[in-house]
């Protein structure tokens, strides 16, 4: 078992981000966003002109991502990309590029080296599958899809309800769809992890739960 390690899993907005940053800085420990990785792969094969299905030369880029990770910027090429990368369009594109296992082996030894001796809290959807199976705590984290909409509309600045709202619901379902239904390191609870369901808890509560839980261990 890593004692260092916390694992954080779950579909779309569930809040995995969040849950994990706050959980870091709580235990002190580095933070691992394992979707921006696939996200940037996405980016970038968008830059260079490579489809979202070439298997083979997406696994070259992702082998290679410039990238950085700054304290306040996230740089692909010496460029600040945290606002490109977290749209939904990248979303899709970072799903379709993450069902290929060349892209996933070639980003696999890059997220274990977030790992530091203080300790590391990893976000994603086979942390405690694939990347850090050992770790000391694994938690499925989720919510309803009508919730997991409602803060991404939130974060948006959108209307909890009409076209838009309609379009984010969609487009959450189709990307877990996706992510579930894949052969290579599906999105799915490990027979030993924690599940916890936000549905009804604000963020206090969920890092709290998350906090209490590795201190049980
Ligand atoms: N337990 C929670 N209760 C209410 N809002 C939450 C909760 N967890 C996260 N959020 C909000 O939901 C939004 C999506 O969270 P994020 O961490 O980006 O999710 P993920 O990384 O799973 O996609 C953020 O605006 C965040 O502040
Ligand atoms: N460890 C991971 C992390 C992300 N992915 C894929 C699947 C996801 O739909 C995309 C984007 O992940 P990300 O965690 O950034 O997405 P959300 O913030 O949860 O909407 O990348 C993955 O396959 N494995």
């Amino acid at each position: 078992m890593n004692q260092k390690v916390i694992a954080i899993d779950g579909p779309s907005a569930s809040g995995k981000g969040t849950v994990a940053a706050r959980v870091a800085s709580a235990l002190g420990w580095a933070y691992l966003d394992s979707g921006a990785l696939y996200r940037l792969t996405a980016l970038y094969a968008r830059q260079q002109g490579v489809a979202w299905d070439d298997e083979a030369a997406l696994a070259q880029l992702a082998a290679a991502l410039p990238v950085a990770f700054t304290d306040g910027a996230v740089l692909l090429d010496g460029q600040a990309v945290d606002e490109a990368i977290r749209g939904e369009d990248i979303g899709m594109g970072a799903s379709a590029v993450a069902a290929l296992p060349q892209v996933r082996s070639a980003l696999l030894q890059r997220q274990r080296d977030f790992l530091t001796a203080q300790g590391l809290v990893a976000d994603g959807r086979d942390m405690a599958s694939v990347v850090f199976p050992q770790a000391a705590l694994k938690v499925f984290l989720t919510a309803s899809a009508e919730v997991r909409a409602q803060r991404r509309a939130r974060q948006l600045g959108l209307a909890l309800d009409g076209a838009a709202f309609a379009q984010i619901l969609a487009d959450i379902e189709k990307r877990d769809a996706a992510d579930r239904s894949r052969t290579v390191a599906p999105l799915a609870p490990q027979a030993d992890a924690h599940i916890l369901d936000t549905s009804a808890l604000d963020i206090d509560a969920s890092v709290k739960k998350v906090l209490d839980w590795y201190r049980q261990i």
